[in-house]
């Protein structure tokens, strides 16, 4: 009782006396960034959020059959969080998938000038929509996805509109063969949904995600 009784009110269990001495080590909250996309990346930096690292993931991005575009953005995002998340471990993991869909038809990347022609002809004067998958892989492994939709809206195009446009040559690896962030903006009438989420990530979304799953953002990180 005597020895007790000495002690400071404050001073508790052993565990925790020793605590006070020598706080467990806190560990880093180090985040992946699964994407080789250079625009998901500065997305990120415009909500303060600076992955560690970038390491993209290398999968098949092929539409099953009858695959609904809503349903394919969240697969392959899925596929690619977990594709990367073999190689890192104890950390947070975000990745990525945007598909431009004309109804129930998604729309790949445009490789070639015809891709990019063929997908213009198609998007010109009408409404489509945007899908872009996000997978958020927790330390602990937990792992959550969103799919976030934004409709879209291209004024009729005329041949020398799409000829124009296919010479700036931004229409490269874009889903849908356009980049709203550049020159299609002018050819954009309205867009009904969030902006970030037309570029490559809805920063609504994620940042939910990531204050959802405790990575600290802005002030909270210190
Ligand atoms: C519609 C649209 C798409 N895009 C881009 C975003 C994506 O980079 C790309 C869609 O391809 P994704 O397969 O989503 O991404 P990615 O191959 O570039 O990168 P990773 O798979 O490594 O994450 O299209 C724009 O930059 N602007 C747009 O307006």
């Amino acid at each position: 009782m005597g020895d007790r009784t000495n002690l400071p009110r404050s001073a508790g269990t052993a565990a925790e006396r020793d605590n006070e001495i020598n706080p467990p080590l806190r560990q880093p909250l180090s985040l992946i960034l699964a994407s080789a996309s250079p625009r998901r990346l500065s997305l990120l930096k415009q909500i303060d959020v600076f992955p560690d690292a970038v390491d993209p993931a290398d999968i098949d991005e092929t539409a099953n059959v009858q695959e609904r575009p809503r349903d394919l953005a969240q697969r392959l995002a899925k596929e690619k969080a977990e594709a990367v998340a073999r190689r890192h471990k104890n950390v947070f993991l975000l990745s990525a998938d945007t598909v431009v869909a004309v109804g129930r038809r998604a729309l790949g990347k445009a490789e070639t000038e015809d891709d990019a022609y063929a997908y213009l002809k198609l998007l010109s004067g009408r409404r489509h929509h945007v899908y872009t998958g996000v997978t958020l892989i927790t330390p602990a492994g937990e792992a959550v996805s969103r799919v976030a939709s934004t409709a879209v809206i291209f004024k009729p195009l005329d041949i020398s509109e799409i000829r124009a446009y296919i010479s700036s040559g931004e229409w490269h690896g874009k889903a849908g063969g356009y980049a709203i962030q550049g020159r299609a903006a002018a050819l954009i009438r309205q867009i009904q949904g969030s902006y970030s989420n037309v570029v490559g990530l809805p920063l609504f979304e994620v940042a939910n995600m990531l204050k959802g799953k405790g990575y600290p953002l802005g002030a909270e990180r210190g």
